[in-house]
Parts: C-alpha cells; structure tokens; sequence
C-alpha cells in the first residue's frame, strides 16, 4: 500500500495520472457504447467492447510505462505485447459475453468484470514482466494484490451499474467505473515494480516461484473473484428474494385487473397474469416458453421485433387478435411501454379483450347498413351494393335492373289496424318478396312501404318486368292480420342501368319515378321508366311537398257552400277546402284532395277542415247544419269516432249541426266496419250522408244497407236532368226511393232556373249549387247569416 501511494504521489507526474484517466475515460466511453447498442447483432456488441478494451489497455500501459521510465529505451517485447493483447481481448470478450446473456444476476454481471479486470491485470503484468525479461524485475506483492482487488471491484462495479442503468439514464457512473479500471491496471502494475535500489537486495534472494509477481497475482485474483463471487452470491440470493416478492406483488396487482398482462424481455414472455392465462387457455410455465409474437395472428405475426412495433405506437392501441392453447382467435387490442421491472428494463404489454366491443361495433354496422323490422339492407346498405352493381354492368358491358317497389293501401292498414299490424305486415311482405327472387338478386326497405330490387344482371328489361309481375301476384293472397284478412298490392317501376342512370342515386330516382307513374295509372301497376316521364313526376312531387309545408304552416283556408231547402231557407253550408298557393294562385281541390289522399296527408288536413268548420259554424247566430267531407283514408283510421268526439267538445258545436259526407267508395272497402262505423257516429249525434249518389255501382244496396240520413244526387245527373230523360229518370227514382227509405235528398250541382224548378217540383228536399251560393269565405257567410237573421225578424 504504502508502496503504492509513493509511486503514485512521488515517482509520478500528477499530469501523467490526468493523461492515463483521460484517455481511459474515452475509450471507457467508447467500450459502453459498443455494449450498449441494442441494435447491433451480439456479436457486433462483444466484439466492439473487447477491441477497444484491448486497445484501452496497450494504451494506457504503455502511457503509464513512458511517463515511469522516461529514459528507457526499449521495444515491444515480441510476442508478448500480441500475447497480451489477446489475451485482454478474449477477456473482454468473455465479460461481454456474460453479461449479455439473457438472464443476467448479479453474480455473472460481477463475474463479468473479475474476468476483465483479471485478464487486464495479467496482461499488464506479463508485458512488464516480457518487457524487462532476461532481467527480473522486483515487485510489492502487496501492491500487486492491492491493484488486482481494486481493478475487479470496480470494473465488476461498472458492469453491475451498467446493468442496472435505466436506458434513459446516461451511463455515465458505469463509464467513469470503467475508466478508473483501465487506469488503476496500469498505473498499479507499474507502482507495484521497487524501486531499483530494492532490486538489487531483492535480486540477491531471488522470490521463490511461488511469490513471483505472475504467480501472486494469479493466485491473488482467483482469490480476489472468488471472494467477489461470494459477495454476489449473497447478494443474489437477497435480491432474487426481492425479485420474488417484487413479481409477486405485481402479479398480484396485474391479475386484479381486467387487462391482461405480460412482461415482456427481448421479446419473449417473463411472465404473464391470470387473465392472459385465461384468455390464451395456457399455463404460466408454457407461456414463458413463447415469445410474445406467438400469442397473436395477424400482420404483426411477421415482425421481427413485435413488441417494439407495439412500443412504437405510442399510447395508441394496436388492435390484434389473441391466439392461444385452443386456436379460438380473440381479439385485443394491444398497448405496451417499458417500464423498469425486477434488475432492469422490461416491456409491459397490456392486452384488452375487445371482443364484447368488436361485436357491438359489428352490430352498430349492421344496423347502419340494416333495416331491424325486416333485417333487409336499408337505403345505406343498398347504395354501396347499388354503386358495385352499376360498376360492374358498366366495365362488362351488361345491364342491371332496379325495381322501385311501393304498398298499395299499407297506409289504410297501418291506420285502421295499428302500428304493429303495419310492421308484421311488412315483415311478412319481405318474405313473400324474397321468396321470388334469384340468389344473386338483391332486395332493400327503404323506409316505410318502400322496397327496391336489384336484378344484377338482365338481358332484357322483359326479365324485370316478368319479376315484377310475378312480385305482384305474389301479393294477391290475404295477410291474417290480428284475425283479419288483410289485402294489399304493389305499385312497381323498372329502371334499367347504366341506361336510365349512371349513378345510384340516378337509377334509384328513375325507379321512383316509374313507381309514381305505376301508382298514377292505378295501384297494382308495372311500368318501365321512360326518358320525360321524371317531368310529370317532379311536378307532382314539387307540390307534394308544397302542400306539405302549406299545411305546417296553416296556409290552407275553408269555403262554405250554402245548401237550401225547397223554401229557400238556408238550411246549412258544406265546409269545402281552399289552397291559395303563393305562386301558383288559387291550386283547386281536385288537383290537391287526391294528392293528400296519396300522400296520407288528408288525415291532419281532413282533421284541421272539421276542426275549423265546427269552430266556425259554433259562433254563427243561427243554427244551421255544416256538412264537411270525410275522405276514405280517415274513415279507416280507427281513432275517427273518437276525434269528431273530440272536436265537438272542444268547439262546443252541437253534434246534431254537424253533418259528415261518407262517399260509396268508402264504404266498399270493409262493409262490416264502415256500416260500425257509420252507427257509432249516427249515436254520437252527428248527422250522416252519403254523397256523389249514383257514382258507384251498388248504390241501392248501400242506401238499404247504411243508417244515412240523406242522399246527395251527384252533380253529374243533376246537369242532365233537363236534357237528358234517362237522367232524369234516375233521380227521381232516387227522390222517390230516398222518401221511402225516409232519407232526405240533395241535388249538388244546381247551376240552372230549370234545374232547380223541376227538382223542387219532384219534393227534392235540399239544395245546392252555384245558381244559388257559390263556396265562400268565412266572412261573407257571417253576412249572409246576419242578413238571413234580420229577414227573419222582419217576417
Ligand atoms: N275529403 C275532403 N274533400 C274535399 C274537401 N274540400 C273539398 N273536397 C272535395 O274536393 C272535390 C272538389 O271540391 P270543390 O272544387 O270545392 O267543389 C265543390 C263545389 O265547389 C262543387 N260545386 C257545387 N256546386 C256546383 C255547381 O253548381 N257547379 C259545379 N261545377 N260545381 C259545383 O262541388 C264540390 C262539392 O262536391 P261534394 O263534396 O260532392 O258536395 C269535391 O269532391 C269535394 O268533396 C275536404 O275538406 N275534404
């Protein structure tokens, strides 16, 4: 010792000692660079830590020997400098070896440096020995085993450090122990040599073999690693007891979470939590056994470093599917991050089963793309497949049929049987659709009664009509609704692509159009699209939704016709309904009743004209009837009774004024409940009449049939009656059998002196007609009620 710290703090310049750390320093750095390098192969690693190791050593060697011996003039020895640089490179080799192995304790990472400090240590001392040789050079033993403890100290210090050194941390501690080998090899093999007064009393007592510096030096350092490894040995066994109760308590927290868990090292499974077991089906033996690339399917499978890839997502899951023991596929959705864990760096891979997440993603695209009552595409569906269709008929040069499909009297069902009845009749009209369909056909609900077919490929659009015809007849046979025989038809229109559109939304509006068309020539129609017919179509769809608005916006007013009796007396008014359009003036109902009959729009608007007739006529000042129309389609609702009820209480009107005009066609489509019908109104109060008499075909019968109160002959006799003596034949036949029925008549339509004098002659009970009053506005016929009143008083 004392030896030692003369030769360093008397024989030695300080800046020798500055030179030696410096340069040491720097390879030091270099060394731990090349071992640290993870994306080198193994081998590029240990073999760039031991040719700078090697080199570090020669250098500093023969540094420290200069500045020691400054006037010594010397050679290498041969082959002794080759020798021990071999012998420091394989040394090197071997300490960069041991510590990279996978599974590194404390123990290799010591052993790891005694063998490179031991190996720089016989290096340094062969070469002085190599270097003096034939002359014996004298040493402090003591030194000698002084240099050698201190040098495997800390170079095992510095791979210790270096091991546990957390990748973002500068190596820098692990460097400067490094380097201080370096120095201390040296610098103490060259302060172990006596000064050469001590050689010569030395020389005279030759050391035995025994104590030679080489043979002290080897015995000292297995000493010296073999003390080492004790401590280490110790120190394993606590810290492999820390590392047991360390991954004990993370498996404990990992296998109370939902996630699984692995840990992962170089890519392959350290361990594992429950839930991984679980969803893999494997144990944890077998699955520390795996790499962690083993456990999943997908693109990833490939990769070379798996768990890298997923590291360098970031925190943005990669979604994956798990494959475990049972080859069942589960799919996760993957997240890691290194994390420190038990002696050093490791990757946490969190692995979430997403399966109840996948299948309600699944479900939620089903739905988008799906109708739920019928499980048809829906309009979303049929537009990608639609797009794909058109695409392939244009590349091959083929054609596709689209078949617009739309209910003929769904609405009178859904209506007078409910919601439900609707919906199982749609559902059981999909089926029998489907039914006559190819496999490569295509049917979609696009909402409502709407249907569309894709035939993906025609050779004739006679193969679409055919289709068509066969999808109508399919209809013919009653539905069992609720106990009813329920009997509904189709309105269908053919369009071909790419020829009648080239796009889906194109072809789709043709279809449309044509189905219009097929509905405005009379239900359970098929017609083909025709360039011009989209035109008409337009026009009327431009008004439908006119009428619409008008109707949101209460733009829609009421007319009253006054209806006289054989005195002339004003007996009551018809309510009839007036649509004064912004830009199209005057629109008459005949052009708009029909339309909101289509439409289904006449239920608000048949349901506002009573609404406002009865409030009207409630504050006249005399108390004559109103007579308002009930179109078919609210006839079949089967809430009628209940909103006359309704509008009688709240306009306060008595439901003897109030008069409701039924035509036959109502009546023919369910005899049974419109004659119901027809009495429950009859016992609410209300008045009712059948009107446009002699329209229909079994007039009679219904006359018999019906509890009406009154009968109005319709206007297209009446303008006969004076010239044409068949016409008038029927309608005095009808007064005479209306008498004897005790139904009053009334002849609608007057419009001559003529008319009305042979009417009135005949006992024609009531009057109406433009000879007499045409319809009015509300104001007027307050005046004409005024007036009337004052007439009265006068009489
Ligand atoms: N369901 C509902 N139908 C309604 C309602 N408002 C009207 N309508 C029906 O629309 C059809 C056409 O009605 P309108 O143009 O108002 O014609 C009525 C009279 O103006 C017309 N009339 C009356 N007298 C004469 C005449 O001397 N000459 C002549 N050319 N026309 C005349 O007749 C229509 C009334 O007919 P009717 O209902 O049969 O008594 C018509 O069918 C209306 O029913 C409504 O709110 N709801």
């Amino acid at each position: 010792m004392e030896r030692l710290f003369t030769f360093l703090l008397s024989e030695q310049h300080f800046g020798s000692h500055i030179t030696v750390l410096g340069l040491a320093f720097c390879f030091a750095i270099l060394a731990i660079q090349a071992l640290s390098q993870k994306s080198w192969a193994p081998w590029k690693r240990i073999g760039g830590f031991a040719v700078v190791v090697a080199l570090a050593e020669l250098i500093t060697f023969f540094d420290t020997f200069w500045s020691t011996y400054p006037n010594l003039l010397w050679n290498f020895p041969q082959p002794a400098t080759e020798i021990a640089g071999l012998m420091t490179l394989t040394t090197a080799a071997g300490a960069a070896y041991l510590y990279l192995r996978p599974r590194r304790s404390i123990k290799t990472v010591i052993m790891a440096g005694g063998v490179l400090a031991f190996g720089m240590a016989f290096s340094a001392f062969y070469i002085l020995v190599a270097t003096v040789s034939p002359a014996t050079l004298a040493y402090d033993l003591s030194a000698v085993l002084i240099t050698l403890i201190l040098g495997t100290t800390l170079c095992a210090f510095s791979f210790w450090e270096l091991g546990s050194s957390l990748a973002t941390r500068p190596r820098l501690t692990a460097c400067m122990l490094l380097a201080l080998t370096l120095s201390v090899l040296p610098l103490g093999s060259m302060g172990s040599i006596l000064p050469f007064d001590r050689w010569l009393a030395v020389m005279q007592t030759p050391d035995s073999a025994l104590f030679s510096p080489l043979s002290v030096m080897s015995l000292s350092g297995v000493v010296a690693i073999f003390f080492v490894l004790c401590i280490a040995s110790l120190l394993d066994v606590r810290v492999a007891i820390a590392q047991q109760q360390e991954s004990d308590r993370v498996r404990h927290l990992a296998d109370g979470t939902f996630e699984g868990i692995l840990i992962s090292r170089e890519g392959r499974v350290v361990d594992a939590n429950q839930r991984i077991l679980d969803m893999t089906g494997l144990d944890l033996h077998a699955i520390k056994l795996l790499k962690v690339a083993d456990l999943f399917a997908s693109h990833l499978v490939g990769h070379q470093d798996i768990v890298a890839a997923l590291a360098s997502r970031g925190e943005s899951p990669t979604q994956l599917e798990l494959t475990g023991a049972t080859g069942r596929r589960v799919p996760v959705e993957v997240l890691s991050r290194e994390v420190p864990y038990v002696e050093g760096q490791a990757t946490v891979v969190a692995i979430r089963d997403i399966t109840e997440r996948k299948a309600a993603e699944d479900y939620i695209r089903y739905l988008a793309m799906h109708d739920t009552l019928t499980s048809l595409p829906n309009r979303r569906g049929l537009e990608s497949v639609l797009g794909q269709v058109i695409e392939h008929a244009r590349r091959n040069e083929t054609q596709a049929a689209v078949l617009g499909l739309d209910l003929d009297g769904f609405k009178a069902v859904n209506d007078s049987l409910g919601h439900h009845a609707g919906d199982m009749l749609l559902k059981e009209v999909a089926v029998r659709f489907q039914a006559q369909l190819r496999d490569i056909d295509y049917i979609a609900r696009l909402g409502g009664d709407e249907f569309i077919i894709v035939m993906r490929s025609v050779a004739r659009v006679d193969d679409a009509m055919q289709l068509a015809k066969r999808l109508i007849s399919c209809l013919w046979q009653p539905f069992i609704l609720a106990g009813h025989d329920v009997y509904v038809g189709v309105s269908i229109g053919v369009a071909l692509c790419p020829r009648d559109g080239e796009t889906a939304q194109m072809v789709l509006k043709s279809a449309d159009i044509a189905m219009y068309q097929a509905k405005l020539q009379g239900k359970g129609q098929v017609c083909e699209f025709q360039s011009g017919m989209d035109t008409a179509v337009r026009e009327r769809h431009d008004l439908e939704l006119d009428l619409r608005a008008a109707l949101g916006r209460q733009e829609l007013q009421v007319y009253y016709q006054p209806l006289f009796d054989i005195g002339g007396e004003i007996t009551g008014f018809e309510a009839l309904a007036r649509w004064p359009h912004p830009e199209r003036g005057m629109i008459p109902p005949s052009r708009f009743i029909p339309l909101a009959e289509e439409t289904g729009l006449i239920v608000p608007l048949g349901e506002w004209v009573l609404r406002t007739a009865c409030s009207v006529a409630a504050g006249w000042a005399a108390d004559v009837s109103i007579a308002v129309n009930l179109s078919p389609t609210q006839f079949q609702r089967v809430d009628l009774i209940d909103v006359v009820r309704q509008v009688l209480l709240d306009t306060g009107l008595s439901p003897t004024r109030l008069e409701l005009e039924v035509t036959e066609s109502l009546l023919m489509e369910d005899v049974p409940k419109a004659l119901a019908l027809v009495k429950d109104l009859r016992a609410l109060g209300v008045r009712v009449a059948l009107d446009d008499f002699g329209t229909g075909y079994s007039s009679l019968a219904y006359l018999h049939n019906f509890p009406f109160d009154k009968v109005k002959v319709d206007r297209s006799f009446i303008n006969k009656i004076t010239n044409d003596p068949n016409a008038w034949t029927i309608v005095e036949s009808v007064i005479v059998m209306s008498h004897k029925l005790k139904l009053r008549v009334t002849a609608e339509g007057i419009e001559t002196g003529a008319q009305l004098s042979l009417l009135k002659d005949h006992g024609c009970d009531e009057m109406q007609g433009f000879l007499l009053g045409r319809p009015m506005p509300e104001a007027q016929v307050a005046l004409m009620i005024e007036s009337m009143a004052c007439c009265h008083q006068a009489g």
